[in-house]
């Protein structure tokens, strides 16, 4: 593992105000922790939760959970990676695979948002993984270097930045891939990186989807796991900081 654990929490469309004071129950076991610990609420809520966050002294890292790649512009509905950053933002969860499939967003698109993240100084997260049927057929190799290919742009070298591998059929469903599922994935991802970026990279990879406080320390002693991305369970700080204490 090339650096101190990443411990990410994506909270999708949840949380109305009442969540901040979850995530300051949530720095509380933070602050026990040796692991970098990053929360990823909903825009509405991300301005308020840096805010109370930064207010309480936490070094909780906040984040969006999608950018548009124009600084501004006539673009209903969307949020760019500057406002992010006004909003109190370190980090961006890029190409997550309810954006890929649920608004159909190419690998193309993605690599564009990775750039808009890196003008403001956002560490992108980039998400991949492979559909069940893509698994099956499979497609798996096949498909996580395509995605790496071309949501990866040439101006990461040299910057921070994460990579998330998230088997689409495992996030939300309790299903876990094998070990040498994930172990397999991460040797793929860590290859890829060598391959193309020469060293010039040291991501965090992260293993993301039916992340629980009962499988996350064994996920973490996996060979190449640099954290975890967590969904469901990263909503109520119960679970949550069972989860980053079993980082350490
Ligand atoms: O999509 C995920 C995190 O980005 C994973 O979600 P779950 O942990 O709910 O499976």
């Amino acid at each position: 593992m090339p650096h101190i654990p990443l411990i990410a929490g994506n909270w999708k469309m949840h949380g109305l105000s009442q969540a901040v004071s979850e995530a300051l129950a949530i720095d509380a076991a933070a602050r026990q922790s040796s692991a970098r610990i990053a929360l990823f609420p909903p825009a509405t809520l991300l301005h308020r939760l840096s805010q109370a966050l930064a207010e309480a002294g936490s070094s909780i890292i906040t984040g969006g959970q999608d950018c548009h790649c124009e600084a501004d512009g006539a673009f209903t509905g969307d949020v760019s990676a500057e406002m992010l950053k006004d909003a109190g933002a370190g980090m961006v969860i890029l190409g997550h695979s309810e954006r890929r499939h649920g608004h159909g967003e190419p690998c193309a698109l993605v690599a564009k948002k990775v750039l808009g993240a890196l003008r403001v100084g956002l560490e992108p997260v980039i998400c991949i993984g492979e559909t069940l049927e893509e698994r099956l057929a499979g497609e798996t190799h096949a498909v996580l270097n395509r995605q790496l290919r071309a949501s990866l742009p040439e101006e990461l070298t040299g910057q921070v930045f994460h990579v998330a591998y998230e088997p689409v059929w495992a996030i939300g469903t309790g299903h876990i891939p094998t070990d040498e599922q994930v172990v397999d994935a991460m040797v793929l991802v860590k290859s890829y990186l060598e391959e193309r970026f020469h060293g010039q990279v040291t991501p965090h990879v992260l293993y993301g989807g039916s992340v629980k406080p009962d499988n996350a320390a064994h996920l973490l002693t996996l060979d190449g796991v640099g954290g975890l991305l967590v969904g469901g369970a990263s909503l109520k700080a119960a679970d949550f900081n069972r989860i980053i204490a079993a980082a350490g």
